[in-house]
Order: structure tokens, then C-alpha cells, then sequence
């Protein structure tokens, strides 16, 4: 929200800003002279070959990885959550516990059921998480995210191992909260669709540096129909450097799976994204 004083209208100071951010492995840079900004609330979506440094970059917003070099400027909030592809839940606490578990004052449970009820969970409080299904677990896993307030919610492929409706569902729901707890996002995605369907932004990442930065200027209900979304989609794929009219986009590589179908597109190289 912007703030006014004296006639002037002032942005708001942005939640994460990074300038000239460096990640080496080994020599290596996987974040070279990195620049992002994300403003408060703003729901931006990261994409980006695999290996590009998207993980990398959201360890080290997370204040899980302490080894960086080079920056002029590195912003984050302090009061961050996480969220993964696996839900990684206390499997010996119940639902409800898992959700309260850390959470600081008297009023730790009732937050916690408010946040379970508020991800359609009300009545599974005494559940075991291996009682839960895939989607249900990460439904969990946001409500012990939001419950905290955070001011900058990171979620790397938080949707990747779910089926297609149920990303379709989680899509509907994630809006809904962010709407209502309104933190900044950075959620890295393969799924080009998934980006546009949620993002203010689209970020893509290559070889560690900010290839393109693109506003998400599709009316809603942002369908998939309209000129603007194929336009969008087709950008992106493109900078993906896959060929737009191949087909979907694939899920991220698992090197323990079957060859993929012949649906699934193809970089320029011949590898998958
Ligand atoms: N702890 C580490 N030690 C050495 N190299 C690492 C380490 N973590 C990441 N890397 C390397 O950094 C590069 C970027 O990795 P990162 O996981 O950030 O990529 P990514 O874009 O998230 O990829 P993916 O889409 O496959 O998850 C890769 O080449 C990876 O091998």
C-alpha cells in the first residue's frame, strides 16, 4: 500500500531486495550479481531451467544459506515460512499439533484450528498425517505457513507432486489466503500455467541471473482462451527455451522415472526443462 505525506505519493519499502547477489559452489556462480525486488503482497512466480539457481536463491531468502557474497543490498523479512513439495509434517503429531507446534502464546491452538478451518480442514484436527492425502498434507503445510502472518511466504514447487485438479484446487486456495494474509510470494514453479494462473510477476531465471521479468497482464479469470494468456504463455516458454506449440509443460525431471511421454516438450538442446 502506498503512503502519502506532504502530497507526495511514496512506495512502500519493498519486502525482499536484492542487489548484485553472488552464490558460488565450488567456483562456481549459480547466482551471479543477482537483482529482485518484491513488493509487500506482491505474488511473484519464479521459473527457470532446471539448475538455474531457483532453489538456490530461495535458500538463502529462507536464511538457510549464509554463503553468499557480493551484495550491495540484501532485504528480507525476518519473519519467513516455507513451504516444499512435501509437506514434511511431524508424522508422530497430529495435525492439529503440527500446525500449532512452535507457535508462541496461549491462543497456539485456537490460531491453529482457525488456520486448519480456514484450508478446509476443520475436523481433522486429530488426524495423524499419514491419514491424510498428498493435497490434504500440503493444505496443512500452508495453514502452519500462514498461521504465523508471514511477511514473505516462499514455496519451492509447493504443487509439484499433486495431481491436476488438485493443483487446481490448490490454486483456488492459495489466492484465497494470500488475498486474506497478504504476504509477499516467491514460489518457484515449472509449470508456466501455474505462474500465470497465481503471479503479479513472472521472474525467469537463467544461469543464476535475471533473464526476464514480466507483469501478468491477463484480465482475470486469466483463461487460458484469451489472446493475452497465449501471448504470455507463449513469452515464456520461449525464454524456457522450449517450443510453444510442442505441448504442456513437463514436471520437473525425476531421474528415478520412466522416460516421459512424447507429449512432453523439449528445450532447444534436446533435454527436458
Ligand atoms: N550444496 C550444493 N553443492 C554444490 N552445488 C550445488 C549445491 N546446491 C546447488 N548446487 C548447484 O547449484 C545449481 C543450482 O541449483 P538449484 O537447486 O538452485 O537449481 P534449481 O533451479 O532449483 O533446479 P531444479 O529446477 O532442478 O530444482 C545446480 O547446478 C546445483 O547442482
Amino acid at each position: 500500500m502506498a503512503t502519502h505525506s506532504g502530497g507526495l505519493t511514496t512506495a512502500p519499502a519493498p519486502a525482499v531486495r536484492i542487489t548484485s547477489l553472488v552464490r558460488e559452489f565450488a567456483g562456481r556462480r549459480v547466482l551471479d550479481e543477482l537483482d529482485l525486488s518484491i513488493a509487500p503482497d506482491e505474488f511473484v512466480a519464479l521459473i527457470g531451467r532446471s539448475g538455474s539457481g531457483k532453489s538456490t536463491l530461495l535458500r538463502v531468502l529462507g536464511g538457510i544459506d549464509h554463503e553468499v557474497t557480493g551484495y550491495e543490498e540484501l532485504t528480507a523479512p525476518e519473519n519467513v515460512s516455507v513451504v516444499f513439495q512435501d509437506a514434511r509434517l511431524l508424522p508422530w503429531k497430529r495435525v492439529l499439533d503440527n500446525v500449532a507446534l512452535g507457535l508462541p502464546g496461549s491462543d497456539a491452538e485456537a490460531r491453529a484450528r482457525t488456520a486448519l478451518a480456514e484450508v478446509g480442514l476443520a475436523g481433522r484436527e486429530n488426524a495423524w498425517p499419514v491419514e491424510l492425502s498428498g493435497g490434504e498434507q500440503q493444505r496443512v503445510a500452508l495453514a502452519r505457513s500462514l498461521v504465523r502472518d508471514p511477511e514473505l511466504l516462499l514455496a519451492d514447487e509447493p504443487f509439484g507432486a499433486l495431481d491436476a485438479l488438485t493443483r487446481l484446487r490448490m490454486h483456488t486456495l492459495l489466492k484465497q489466503l494470500c488475498a486474506r494474509h497478504r504476504p509477499a510470494v516467491l514460489l518457484v514453479t515449472h509449470d508456466v500455467d501455474e505462474a500465470i494462473a497465481l503471479a503479479d510477476r513472472v521472474v525467469v531465471l537463467d544461469h543464476g541471473r535475471i533473464a526476464a521479468d514480466l507483469r501478468v497482464d491477463v484480465p482475470a479469470p486469466r483463461s487460458p482462451g484469451t489472446a493475452r494468456y497465449a501471448a504470455l504463455r507463449d513469452e515464456l516458454l520461449t525464454l524456457l527455451g522450449l517450443d510453444p506449440t510442442a505441448g504442456t509443460v513437463p514436471e520437473p525431471a525425476d531421474p528415478g522415472a520412466s522416460q516421459p511421454t512424447d507429449t512432453t516438450p523439449k528445450n532447444a538442446k534436446g533435454s527436458d526443462l
